[in-house]
């Protein structure tokens, strides 16, 4: 018998976009999708246009409660621009000569363009050092690093360069910047590191060194990388490794690595909470959060959280702290703890799962497909009993009222303490507190669930 009861685990991800998604959940689809991280308020990149809405929402907010801090004078590109940095962003606008009459230049003369700054990521002031030469180099300005939307789904980081030789320009407005970034909750500064490197075609270090560790480097995180030697590695690390040293944990791997990995963290933290996992116990929260950088087969974790295995666009939700709390299934047998997990299937799908896990010899597509065709050959129906608390949101969803009575109608619902049976002959029966999507089901096994409207999701193949 296997029961489930839902701990937590925080994970770096893309919480606008997982917020919108539950708004649409909630409201049933009848809401707007608004994908929000405006991020560089400018009229010339397009790719980084928020809604026009962003713009005027933040000239409106700075007359009033976005107090400036910093004024003066950077040459950004080739322009001379005026520079003001408030408590919520990053303002320029090109300083022009006045000339009597001139509308049109006057009016280009008050073209702002903006970054808030809590898309900016690290800062680092600009020196250019010859050969030879033995001091840190001539200062040429302040870089700032900033993060960018591209596409739906994908992150991506930036530069914007604020010329200026004087150190002492320059050095009051690093300092200004640094403090309101070190004050930005969750970015954490301190990570633990573990890679995988056997993951599906053992490119998880390079893809850390390559494309993920310079970010890091840049926003000033100290990191301590484990390469994991075995299977059950990470596992017996996360028994004894000193995790208040840390703000978080990095998994780079596929779905195999990360779920040893959350499993391990959320072990260590029954453990420490003094749980007895040998009996029926209410679990607690991990101690850390979790970010999930793909270098596997499916990824269906990190497809699940960011909507890509784009590790650029993990590494920056990372480093931006997007904290968004998952919830994980506790998987037990006669009371016993046996695994905490992401989703769980049975019949079909568990046994074409073990299969391809023996032969992890061949080619990941290719144990796949052996897998599937080999149990298909096999199929019968297993005997199952389902306990149960029901939603059907369609249901509600259909009746009459307001978006916040058919909201309340699906929270009672769910919170109802009614469990249902249900016994029978099945082929498969899947289990899933997440929408586990992946290249080949973009829109997830289970897509009625949203990260943040959790549900318990079974999907059940009868003969
Ligand atoms: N050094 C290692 N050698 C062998 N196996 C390892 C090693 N490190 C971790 N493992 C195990 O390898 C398994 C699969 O790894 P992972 O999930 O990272 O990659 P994958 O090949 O893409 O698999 P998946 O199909 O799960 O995505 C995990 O269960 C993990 O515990």
């Amino acid at each position: 018998m296997a029961t489930f009861v839902r701990p937590r685990v925080n994970a770096w991800c893309d919480q606008k976009k997982l917020q919108s998604e539950a708004a649409e959940h909630r409201s049933l689809g009848v809401g707007k999708r608004t994908s929000s991280l405006p991020l560089l308020g400018t009229c010339e990149r397009d790719e980084a246009l928020p809604s026009s809405r962003g713009q005027d929402e933040l000239r409106s907010d700075s007359a009033s409660a976005d107090p400036v801090l910093l004024r003066g004078i950077f040459a950004i590109g080739k322009q001379s621009c005026d520079v003001v940095l408030s408590a919520r962003k990053l303002s320029w606008s090109p300083i022009q000569p006045e000339i009597p009459g001139d509308v049109l230049r006057t009016e280009f003369q008050h073209k702002e363009e903006f970054v808030e700054l809590k898309d900016i990521f690290a800062i680092k002031l600009k020196r250019r050092r010859s050969v030879g030469q033995q001091n840190e180099g001539t200062l040429l300005g302040i870089t700032i690093f900033i993060c960018l939307r591209k596409g739906k789904n994908k992150l991506k980081d930036s530069t914007i360069n604020l010329n200026n030789i004087s150190e002492e320009h320059c050095n009051s407005w690093f300092r200004q910047i640094k403090d309101i970034l070190n004050g930005f909750p969750n970015r954490p500064k301190s990570l633990k590191i573990i890679i995988n490197p056997h993951s599906h075609k053992k490119e998880a270090r390079q893809i850390y060194s390559e494309q993920v560790e310079p970010l890091f480097k840049l926003a000033n995180i100290q990191t301590d990388v484990t390469l994991t030697e075995y299977k059950g590695h990470a596992l017996s690390l996360l028994k004894e490794c000193q995790l208040q040293e840390y703000d978080g944990l990095v998994c780079v791997g596929g779905d195999g690595s990360t779920s040893e990995v959350v499993h391990g963290l959320l072990l260590r933290a029954q453990i420490d909470a003094g749980r007895d996992t040998d009996s029926t116990f209410m679990p607690v929260r991990a101690q850390l959060p979790v970010g999930i950088i793909s270098a596997g087969s499916t990824n269906i974790l990190a497809y699940s959280l960011h909507g890509t295995k784009h590790p650029v666009t993990a590494a920056l939700h990372i480093i931006m702290g997007h904290l968004q709390p998952v919830d994980v299934l506790t998987f037990s047998s006669h009371n016993r703890l046996l695994r905490f997990g992401f989703s769980s299937m049975f019949g079909f799908g568990g046994r074409a799962l073990a299969l391809a896990e023996k032969h992890r010899w061949m080619p990941s597509s290719q144990r796949r497909e052996f897998a599937i065709i080999k149990t298909l050959a096999n199929l019968k129906p297993e005997d199952f009993e389902l306990l149960f608390l029901p939603i059907n949101c369609f249901q509600a969803g259909s009746q009459r009222g307001s978006r916040k009575e058919k909201k309340e109608m699906i929270e009672e619902y769910v919170y109802q303490d009614q469990w249902q049976i249900t016994n029978g002959h099945f082929l498969n029966i899947s289990i899933m507190a997440i929408p586990c999507l992946c290249s080949v089901a973009p829109r997830g096994l289970a897509p009625n669930i949203s990260l943040i409207f959790p549900l318990l999701r079974p999907i059940l193949l009868k003969k």
